[in-house]
């Protein structure tokens, strides 16, 4: 994003930020509620509301988002980007089992048959870690927990293969005891498919665990922004030390950086799916 613009009918939300998002890296997007980081993301998508103006350039593989026409935006949205929402439940629908909301869209997008469908969609349910896959794609998104629904969202928001990953406070709506298992389901993803994770989050605590470089949004505009270890550990703006002083002191004291590889082994993961 380069000198990111938004206006939602007479008030500028964003003053022309810039942001990178890296494949295979993790880019938090910090700052307090209504600092815009909700907006920066639908702003990729261009899900904006209606009345929003935007100036300024969102270059993805060469193209300017922003000047795209929308038959061309629609691929981009269900195919390269990805995106995943507090609530689970927003990207799926009640009445329709895993395996349609799974193979429906792959469909969609790449045209496969019913059968490469199927088989995608247990694989991608393997990589999210749903236990069972062959009995969760006959289920309904009530018959699962909080912490299983948004695995099975996020394996909605990659079965297409994007390249980037928007996650918008994917764990704030999740009990605590799962929060974990999905985030490092996130750092794991990132690692092995080599996408370019955009994530949103007001807790800083998530952030100094999860990302590789961190933005920090302030009223519209990005005041801070770089590895996880400078911003975490040499802050040079007030509110990012401000928002560090408000982390609790035992994240305060995680902030030092297990490095990114540190991400758990896969049975221990398991072992906190079956948890959830
Ligand atoms: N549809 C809309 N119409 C008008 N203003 C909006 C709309 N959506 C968001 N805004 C405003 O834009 C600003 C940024 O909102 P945004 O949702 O991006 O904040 P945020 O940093 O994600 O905060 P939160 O964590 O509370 O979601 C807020 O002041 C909000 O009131």
């Amino acid at each position: 994003m380069r000198d990111l613009k938004i206006r939602i009918g007479e008030r500028e939300i964003l003053h022309g930020i810039n942001l990178d998002l890296i494949p295979g890296q993790i880019t938090g997007l910090a700052g307090e509620s209504g600092s815009g980081k909700s907006i920066t993301g639908l702003a990729m998508l261009r899900l904006l509301p209606k009345n929003a103006k935007t100036e300024g350039s969102i270059t993805f593989e060469g193209r300017d988002l922003l000047a795209l026409p929308e038959r061309d935006m629609g691929r981009i949205r269900g195919q390269h980007v990805g995106m995943v929402f507090q609530d689970p439940t927003a990207s799926l629908h009640p009445m329709l089992t895993i395996e349609r909301q799974l193979t429906d869209h792959l469909r969609a997008h790449t045209g496969v048959s019913k059968k490469e469908a199927r088989e995608r969609a247990l694989d991608v349910l393997r990589k999210v870690r749903v236990p069972l896959p062959e009995t969760a794609l006959k289920k309904y998104p009530h018959q699962f927990s909080g912490g299983q629904l948004q695995r099975i969202a996020i394996a909605v928001a990659i079965i297409c293969e994007p390249r980037i990953l928007i996650a918008d406070e994917p764990t704030t709506a999740l009990d605590v005891t799962v929060q974990a298992g999905v985030l490092r389901l996130l750092r794991q993803l990132c690692d092995d498919l080599g996408l370019a994770v955009l994530l949103i989050t007001h807790d800083l605590g998530v952030m100094s665990s999860l990302a590789d470089r961190i933005a920090v949004l302030r009223q519209g505009e990005i005041v801070e922004e770089g590895t996880r270890y400078d911003v975490l550990r040499n802050p040079q703006h007030e509110y990012t030390r401000a928002l560090i002083d408000a982390l609790p002191s035992h994240e305060r004291a995680g902030a030092d950086l297990e490095s990114a590889e540190s991400a758990a082994p896969v049975e221990e993961i398991s072992k906190e799916v079956g948890n959830e």
